[in-house]
């Protein structure tokens, strides 16, 4: 059975990973494209400047973007994948849920809600029942349900495996690539041959989006974990992949193989778009790097290398790919797992 899918904001960056990742989806079938009203009314070709590395599916060229009202998407559309700038994406995303949409979004608005579900499949899927409580708190027949930041989502998976040893206290240092900025985002005499040691509520997001991801549900809300996450972030010139240097505290003392055995061991989830192994951990100092090993599992694996015993408990560094695991796949996954579930 396939299930008819939507993008809000399908011109964008993220939009356009969208339709890459949703080419060919064994679920999900691509019925309607949204972007801002100078768009609407176009072929999705001539709307969108696009910078995907593979061509435009030829379906895809040629539909009609449509505007971003409810009004605008056919009523068969099950599922949307929202890609709006936040400052857009706050009004029009409960607007659609109000009109009965379920959204899939990986916009960063309303992420710290308390009855807004923050889901990656193979961490915290059972947040996802907190759609119960958003409907009866909001009388919503749709739903809204968000991924995480770029940069959270690649450290949150060696950090659940680490759990198991008390995970106390996190010092993280990043080193992003241009990508998370968007396409103009920095402009190319910022970046070569420097380095931008700041990302306007980077920090905050990786310190207070960890906590709830890793929080217990019982089934009303969401008790946060109490773990303490120290962030700083960095902008470098890579093109894609977010590094992270973590430093992590545990009430235990595992040994480095111990730890490493509990991330390669981490269970994954039978989805279509996640990776066969969650956590790849490499025995090589010097992995990961971004450029090798930031498409590992269609650029969905979590890689983790450089794990230490520290004398509180371990360093290691890790990577993801930022605008596939940590945007448009995020949100891909977070929408076969509202299928698993029935929500759709
Ligand atoms: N988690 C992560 O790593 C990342 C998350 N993001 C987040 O994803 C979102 C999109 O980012 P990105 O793709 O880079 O942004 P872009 O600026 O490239 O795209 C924005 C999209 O939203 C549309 N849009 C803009 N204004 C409006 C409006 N008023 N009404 C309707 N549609 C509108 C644009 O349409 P048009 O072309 O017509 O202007 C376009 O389709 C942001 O919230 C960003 O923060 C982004 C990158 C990585
Ligand atoms: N801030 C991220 C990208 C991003 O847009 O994040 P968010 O989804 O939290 O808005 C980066 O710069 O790499």
């Amino acid at each position: 059975m396939s299930v008819q899918v939507g993008i809000l904001g399908a011109t964008g960056a993220v939009g356009q990973r969208f339709i890459q990742l949703l080419d060919d989806h064994p679920t999900f079938e691509l019925a309607a494209l949204t972007a801002s009203d100078e768009s609407a009314g176009k072929p999705y070709r001539e709307a969108a400047k696009w910078r995907v590395d593979s061509p435009i599916p030829v379906d895809v060229a040629e539909m009609t973007v449509r505007r971003t009202d409810p009004e605008a998407v056919p009523d068969d559309v099950d599922l949307l994948f929202s890609s709006l700038p936040s400052s857009v994406a706050v009004d029009v995303e409960e607007d659609f849920a109000r009109a009965g949409y379920v959204i899939s979004s990986n916009s960063s608005n309303d992420r710290l809600a308390e009855d807004v579900p923050l889901t990656i499949p193979e961490i915290n899927p059972e947040h996802l029942d907190l759609i119960e409580v958003q409907r009866d708190e909001r009388g919503w027949d749709g739903a809204l349900v968000k991924n995480p930041n770029c940069s959270t989502i690649t450290m949150i998976p060696p950090l659940a495996a680490l759990d198991e040893f008390g995970l106390d206290r996190v010092n993280v240092s990043t080193l992003q690539a241009v990508s998370g900025a968007g396409y103009s985002g920095v402009t190319s005499m910022e970046i070569i041959d420097n380095v931008l040691p700041h990302i306007g509520g980077e920090e905050d997001k990786m310190e207070t989006e960890s906590r709830k991801l890793l929080g217990e549900f019982d089934g009303a809300e969401i008790a946060w974990h109490d773990v303490e996450v120290a962030a700083s972030c960095n902008r470098v010139p890579t093109l894609d992949g977010h590094l992270e240097n973590a430093f992590v505290d545990l009430a235990d003392e595992p040994d480095v193989d111990e730890v490493e055995e509990a991330m390669r061991e981490f269970p994954g989830v039978d989805l279509p778009s996640a990776p066969n192994q969650l956590i790849h951990v490499f025995d090589e100092p010097e992995r990961p790097q971004p450029r090798m090993d930031r498409m590992r599992g269609q650029g969905m694996q979590i890689c983790v290398g450089g794990v230490q015993s520290t004398r509180r408990g371990v360093k290691f560094n890790c990577l993801a790919h930022n605008t596939v695991r940590g945007a448009a796949g995020a949100s891909v996954l977070n929408g076969e797992l509202l299928y698993e579930n029935g929500y759709l």
